[in-house]
């Protein structure tokens, strides 16, 4: 069996690639990364260590690299023949990766009658099909009719914390032993070929947005606390008992909405939060704010992780303080290095606090939310 998998980072290899080396699937690689794929190719091997006492370690094999700006060729032809081709490059991304999986598809469709999956594991509410819309750009309508008829589009959700890598080889990854990858059953074409390690549910709504409102919101509201606190990373952030009560608060808030809206047990869910703040304290693992942080303007987007369950919350007339306050310091993440934040600092210096927050997350620049935000913005400058 063979998978294409665009992204070989820190999901790519360290997640996608070991589960995927282990259900027996030749590997291969597609990044912008020639470094990276350079690697792949020299070394066709790497390792995955479990941040944990004992560092159990892993080693992930029969796989190569492609470049996907220089072997264009090679990648089309690797997407005709694959049995699954999934996605780690970011949610942004997947419009420029679009045209080449299209060129792929293309190909396929007329060499090969096998049904395909294709499978974008990126942070996003239906991250697939943020990728499907984008790759029917490039087909004609015959060519979107066989799509539709051969190659699924399934959603799915992705868990497992990979911080940046400091490894002596640069292809090795440092992992959480935690893993969860959950894809949406009902969009799958013919069978996927087997993969111990997905979850294949019938409601990956409930799925995605339980996992994307605790463990992605929790982790945003920590790292924006701590890096409003000078902490460098999530670990020192969570020792804190005034940040570690601000995530809390907020994942208090999700928790009432994720009850509510999909009938989680509320008992259970305490649980799942306690879990995921456990994981945010790995000892064994630095995870520094600003990684957890990056890309402000992505992470106060309408469909994610602060503004979703604010909006969703409010619907049901809640006001949910902690998450609103989270926005704020997601406004005041001002990281130098992070090109988003400051694009972001720009705006809100140039037009205002609620024109750039409207901006950004797509809101009215009435919505009460906004107004809601600029009251607790207003209080800290
Ligand atoms: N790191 C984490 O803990 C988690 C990350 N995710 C999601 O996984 C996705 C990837 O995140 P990471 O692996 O952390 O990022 P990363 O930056 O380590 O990996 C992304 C890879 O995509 C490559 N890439 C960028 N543009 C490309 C292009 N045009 N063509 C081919 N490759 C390209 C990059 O060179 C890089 O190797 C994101 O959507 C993220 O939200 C999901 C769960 C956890
Ligand atoms: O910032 P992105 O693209 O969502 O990816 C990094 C993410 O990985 C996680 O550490 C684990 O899923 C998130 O909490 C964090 O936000």
């Amino acid at each position: 069996m063979i998978a294409v998998h665009f992204g070989a980072g820190n999901i790519g290899r360290g997640f996608i690639g070991k589960i995927l080396a282990e259900s027996d699937y030749e590997m291969t690689f597609v990044d912008v990364n020639a470094e990276i794929i350079d690697g792949i190719n020299e070394h066709k091997m790497y390792q995955v260590f479990y941040a944990e006492e004992d560092r159990r370690s892993f080693t992930v094999s029969n796989i190569r690299g492609l470049h996907s700006q220089h072997q264009e060729e090679e990648v089309v032809q690797a997407i005709a023949q694959a049995d699954l081709l999934t996605t780690a490059v970011g949610a942004h991304i997947l419009p420029h990766i679009a045209p080449l999986i299209a060129k792929g598809l293309k190909k396929r469709l007329v060499e090969n009658n096998h049904p395909l999956n294709v499978i974008a594991c990126e942070n996003a509410i239906g991250g697939t099909d943020q990728l499907k819309q984008a790759v029917l750009k490039h087909l004609d309508p015959v060519e979107v009719n066989d799509l539709n008829r051969l190659i699924g589009f399934p959603n799915a959700a992705v868990d497992r914390i990979v911080p940046n890598q400091n490894q002596e080889n640069i292809l090795d990854v440092l992992v959480e032993p935690f893993f969860e990858w959950v894809v949406d059953k009902r969009a799958v074409k013919g069978t996927i070929p087997p993969v111990e390690d997905i979850h294949f549910v019938e409601d990956l709504d409930a799925f995605i947005e339980r996992k994307l409102f605790t463990v992605n919101t929790g982790h945003a509201l920590a790292a924006y606390s701590g890096y409003q606190a000078g902490k460098p990373t999530v670990q020192e952030s969570l020792l804190d008992p005034v940040i570690k009560e601000k995530v809390l608060q907020g994942l208090k808030e999700t928790g009432q909405l994720l009850c509510e809206k999909h009938g989680f047990d509320p008992i259970q869910h305490q649980g799942y939060i306690e879990k995921i703040l456990e994981r945010f304290t790995n000892p064994y693992l630095t995870d520094e704010v600003t990684r957890v942080a990056r890309q402000p303007i992505k992470k106060l987007g309408l469909n994610e992780r602060l503004i979703s369950p604010v909006k969703q919350l409010m619907t049901r007339k809640i006001v949910p303080y902690g998450l609103l306050t989270g926005i704020v310091a997601a406004l005041q993440y001002d990281f130098s290095e992070d090109a988003e934040a400051v694009e972001l600092q720009k705006k809100i210096k140039q037009h205002g606090v609620k024109v750039a927050l409207s901006e950004v997350s797509g809101l009215a620049e009435d919505d009460e939310i906004i107004d809601q935000v600029f009251a607790l913005y207003s209080e800290t400058v």
